[in-house]
């Protein structure tokens, strides 16, 4: 139960429609029971030909309770509905708001498709838990005991078997089949997982499948855990109707021994034969209420399961948002400096380090190059830079202040990045740009377009899902612009022209490099043309930073660095 405690919580911010949907319940659960014994008490009663009156009085009755049994249980129906999906939104909100920090580390954690089943499905089944488990034992207990009150006005032996009817309905046998259906539900939730990362992993390497001719065999496999999602499914569809069917049959047999137990009451007239009718259908009609228990184990172990998911993944939000620091940015009207200083660090669950002891320095409105192999740590260094991940050890300072203290907006604020891949969304060439400001017209876009050599889209040109209609030099430049948008006064820029021919390449760098003449500008990069401008090069192997200086030195030191511009004239002008 403590894995429900927060939906509880979430519950109760918004309590007024879940009790007002409890108290129509209980109403609507009374009246029902009301009209069934109204009708038999009068049809009784109409055999013994009593005054007008009474029968006029029990009819008016008749059509009072019908009335307000009509309009109980259109109001149940709505304001439990109504709390349903505010409880829904406010757990969506809860949840995505959680997430959100544990950002791009989630993705190092959970396939993607383990996260879409958190998010959605996980988040959904929790909207059975005030509907289908939380508020029918409640209205079943009030409206079971009233009405047992009520029968033991007129003899206490039946409502002695209401409330037995009641224990083994209403609490032995949901236990028994909740304890039947933990094993199911735990399957379900496993295959539909497998099944929704199966699914996102078809669909991302779709191409890649087709080509290699490997596509009907991840088709195979995934058809295979659909048909055992099936099965499971089926298997729980008939836990439930037996569930229903043992339910409805002990119901049928307390009604059938409030039948017998009065009708021997009767011959030793110690209940008057007018009420016998009256309390078989009352037992009849009572245990309506505690249909709803059949299949609250099911939902219940759903929601258990669904809630654990979900804030297993919340906990470490928590842990992580602890250490994550609150402070703002001291406003300066230069571009920020910074700063590493033994900086370590190590990707979760690695035992090797991605970065060694990197000390490094960006004065503010310096341009400096990250160099050096594949898999040296460059966009590690980038990552951490930009707080992304925090370092295993050491400090990363902005404007002096460590990043471990900052709030994570003024971090951002005032830097335009460029990553090795930029996402783009399903909409216009105007909807990616805005991403850099809201404020920004469509002029400064069109301006911007051109300086990239993007002149031939126009700002309502459609982008498909992850830029899926572009080229990758397209990407690229699209997101230059997008960075040159934000005018932010530090640059991190990740390889941001490899995909680009080298003209295109050398105007849009000079435009960049113009616009951001007096802004700290850190660029990653495997082509060693154009270094000359930069004020400092770091040159990086295996984690660590093995040369750094200026282009003239790094030639003069002969090291490292001037070994690899060799190679690459050597590659390039022979
Ligand atoms: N999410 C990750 N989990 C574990 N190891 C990772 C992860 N991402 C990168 N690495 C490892 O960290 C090392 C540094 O990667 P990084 O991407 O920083 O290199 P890089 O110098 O930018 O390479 P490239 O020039 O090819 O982009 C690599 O050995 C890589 O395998």
């Amino acid at each position: 139960m403590t894995e429900l405690k927060f939906v509880i919580k979430t519950m109760f911010i918004e309590r007024k429609d879940m009790y007002i949907s409890i108290l129509f319940g209980v109403l609507a659960g009374i009246s029902t029971v009301a009209v069934f014994a109204d009708s038999a008490y009068l049809v009784s009663k109409a055999a013994l030909l009593p005054p007008l009156y009474i029968l006029v009085i029990f009819v008016a009755l008749l059509k009072l309770f019908t009335v307000i049994r009509a309009f109980s249980r259109y109001a149940e129906r709505y304001y439990s509905h109504k709390a349903t999906f505010t409880i829904l939104s406010n757990l969506r909100t809860y949840f995505f708001t959680k997430l959100e920090p544990l950002a791009p580390s989630l993705f190092q954690r959970f396939r993607s498709g383990d996260l879409l089943a958190r998010v959605v499905g996980d988040v959904e089944s929790l909207q059975h838990f005030f509907l289908r488990v939380y508020y029918p034992p409640i209205v079943m207990l009030v409206v079971f005991l009233t009405t047992i009150i009520f029968t033991a006005i007129f003899s206490l032996p039946v409502a002695l078997i209401l409330l037995t009817g009641l224990i083994i309905t209403g609490f032995c046998l949901p236990l028994i089949f909740a304890m039947k259906q933990r094993g199911i539900q735990s399957n379900i939730r496993q295959i539909r997982t497998q099944l929704s990362t199966d699914t996102t992993e078809l669909l991302y390497a779709f191409l890649d499948l087709k080509l290699y001719q490997k596509l009907s065999i991840k088709e195979k496999a995934l058809s295979q855990t659909s048909d055992v999602y099936i099965g499971e499914q089926q298997d729980r569809g008939k836990q439930e109707q037996l569930n229903f069917a043992i339910n409805h049959w002990v119901s049928l047999v307390t009604s059938w021994s409030v039948l017998a137990l009065g009708a021997y009451l009767v011959s030793l007239r110690e209940l008057d034969g007018v009420f016998l009718a009256m309390l078989v259908l009352v037992s009849l009609t009572v245990f309506e209420t505690a249909a709803p228990m059949t299949e609250a184990p099911s939902y219940f172990e759903d929601s258990r399961n669904a809630s654990s998911r979900l804030f297993s993944i919340i906990d470490e939000a928590q842990n992580q948002q602890k250490l994550k620091g609150k402070n703002s940015l001291v406003e300066l009207n230069k571009a920020p400096e910074m700063e590493c200083k033994n900086v370590n660090f190590y990707f979760p669950g690695e035992s090797r380090p991605t970065l060694c002891n990197v000390c490094l320095v960006l004065p503010s409105g310096s341009k400096t190059a990250i160099v050096g192999p594949s898999g040296s740590g460059k966009s590690t260094l980038l990552h951490l830079l930009l707080n992304l991940y925090p370092p295993s050890s050491g400090t990363i300072k902005k404007q002096g202040q460590s990043l471990a203290d900052l709030d994570e907006d003024q971090l951002w604020k005032n830097i335009s990045p460029v990553l090795q891949s930029n996402h783009f969304f399903y909409g216009t060439v105007r909807d990616n740009l805005k991403l850099a400001g809201k404020n920004i017209s469509d002029e400064e876009m069109i301006e911007i377009l051109s300086s990239v050599k993007l002149d031939h889209l126009s700002l309502d040109s459609t982008i498909l899902e992850k830029g899926g209609n572009l080229s990758g030099g397209e990407k690229q430049r699209l997101a230059i612009a997008r960075a040159m948008l934000k005018k932010g006064s530090l640059l991190l820029l990740d390889e941001p022209t490899s995909s680009v021919d080298p003209i295109t390449e050398q105007r849009v760098m000079n435009r960049l490099f113009t616009q951001a003449k007096g802004n700290t500008i850190v660029l990653i990069s495997h082509k060693l043309t154009g270094l000359e401008r930069m004020d400092q090069i770091i040159v990086m192997d295996k984690g660590t930073i093995i040369e750094s200086g200026t282009f003239h030195d790094l030639m003069e030191r002969k090291g490292y660095f001037y070994e690899m511009k060799k190679i690459e004239k050597s590659v390039f002008y022979n």
